[in-house]
């Protein structure tokens, strides 16, 4: 079999570009697995575990489809808003599933997407689509906080934007420091939510109103 095509082009970019990367054969991806199943003791030819390849590409085929999918195309579509709507639109509680960069172990929790549209609304469910984008790959809860922000920023062209982002790491409560339940959170604000503190005020108190 072919070694999987190397070396890969050293960047300094903390953001994914993968537009010049060969993509190994799913051929390539199961025979890595069966490698790690020798490496963590185990007998890759054993039959309970004989399928396992095959499931777990098709795994990193689901959980990592972000890479293949563009924030552009799903905040393309928007609506006139004809009544004058003059404040944020929130969308909290957004649950997501995403992997750490370091562990490649899941990290997952809630987001809270909000912006102050110019005009045109977004529909609902593209800020939850657009979450699900970025959790959709290898990522640190920073980075996708701020990618989240910057997508509605640069595509819908808000008067502000708002994201929290509050989620529980494996790679701390299953391994390492073993603390579950310990809750990271992050947030990103631009425009009307940065500059005014009322703002962020309310977003952050819109949050928590109605707690389920
Ligand atoms: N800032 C940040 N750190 C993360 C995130 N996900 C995992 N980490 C951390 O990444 C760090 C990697 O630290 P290293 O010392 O290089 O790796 P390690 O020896 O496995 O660290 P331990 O987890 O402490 O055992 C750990 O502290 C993790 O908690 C994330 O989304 N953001
Ligand atoms: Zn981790």
């Amino acid at each position: 079999m072919d070694a999987i095509i190397k070396p890969w082009p050293k960047t300094g970019q903390q953001t994914a570009d993968t537009s010049d990367i060969a993509r190994p054969t799913r051929e390539q991806a199961e025979e890595a697995v069966r490698t790690l199943i020798a490496f963590a003791g185990d007998n890759p030819a054993r039959d309970g575990v004989l399928d396992t390849p095959g499931r777990v590409v098709e795994a990193y085929e689901e959980m990592f489809r972000g890479y293949r999918e563009n924030p552009k195309e799903v905040l393309d579509r928007t609506f006139s808003e004809s009544e004058a709507y003059d404040d944020f639109v929130l969308v909290r509680d957004i649950t997501f599933n995403s992997h750490c960069e370091h562990h490649m172990m899941p990290f997952y929790g809630r987001a809270h997407v909000a912006y102050r549209p110019v005009d045109r609304v977004v529909g609902l469910s593209k800020l939850a689509r657009l979450v699900d984008i970025y959790a959709h790959r290898l990522q640190t809860q920073e980075h996708m906080t701020a990618q989240i922000v910057t997508a509605i920023d640069e595509i819908l062209k808000p008067k502000g934007v708002a994201v929290m982002i509050e989620a529980e790491h494996m790679c701390m409560s299953i391994r390492g420091v073993t603390k579950p339940g310990a809750l990271t959170v992050t947030t990103q604000f631009r425009g009307t939510f940065r500059e005014d503190p009322n703002e962020q005020v309310r977003f952050l108190t819109s949050i928590r109103a109605g707690q389920r």
